[in-house]
């Protein structure tokens, strides 16, 4: 059965550093979702996400989408469709309300991995580390834009705290362990 691992959580918390890991290192590709979001630095269109205008964004068929503040992010079928022809466990990044869509759609099908860490000073640092205006740190760790983990999905969630990166890994590789054990 083709599979897929959610990974969801805070901004800065290490959902991007989280899924290169699991490419490097267990050849489990990231779905590339869609944005009408602009470029940050180091950003690569389709590796980062496939950036879009309103106009492009609108003819996608989209297995789910949201809008945060001005902006639009969606994951369509045709990515997750060409993935899964090739491997049968691939990564994605949404947010919590995406995950729920997920789950619902996909059932059994859904991995999924809860990235946080202790303090949210610690998403603070490291989101302004990484060249974020204050606006937008204020923005992105106040309300649903927090992507708190909610109760109903707690059952479903891995939950990974990802203050100490070394810790982080001997976790991931103890989590997808059990995956392929399934
Ligand atoms: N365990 C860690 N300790 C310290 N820094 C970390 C750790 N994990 C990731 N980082 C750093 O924190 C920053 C944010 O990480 P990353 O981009 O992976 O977060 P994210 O959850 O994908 O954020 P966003 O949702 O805003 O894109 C990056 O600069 C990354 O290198
Ligand atoms: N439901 C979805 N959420 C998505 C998708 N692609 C990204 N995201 C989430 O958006 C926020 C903001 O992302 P950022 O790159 O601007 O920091 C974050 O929580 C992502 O997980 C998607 O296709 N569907």
């Amino acid at each position: 059965m083709k599979k897929i691992i959610l990974i969801a959580g805070p901004s800065g918390a290490g959902k991007t550093t989280i899924s290169e890991y699991l490419k490097k290192h267990y050849d489990i590709p990231r779905v590339i979702t869609h944005t009408t979001r602009p470029k940050r630095p180091g950003e690569v269109d389709k590796e980062s996400y496939y950036f879009e205008n309103d106009e492009s964004f609108s003819k996608l068929h989209f297995f789910e989408h949201v809008k945060y503040g001005a902006y639009q992010y969606g994951s369509s079928k045709e990515a997750l469709d060409k993935a899964w022809e090739r491997h049968d466990l691939v990564s994605l990044i949404v947010d919590i309300q995406g995950v729920k869509s997920y789950v619902t759609q996909l059932g059994e099908q859904v991995y999924f991995l809860y990235v946080t860490t202790s303090t949210i000073d610690e998403l603070k640092e490291r989101l302004i580390r990484r060249g974020d205006s204050i606006e937008s740190v204020k923005e992105r760790l106040s309300g649903s834009e927090l992507n708190k983990l909610s109760d109903d999905l707690e059952p479903y969630a891995h939950i990974l705290v990802n203050d100490n990166w070394q810790e982080t890994t001997e976790r991931l590789n103890a989590i997808i362990s059990s995956f392929k054990q399934v």
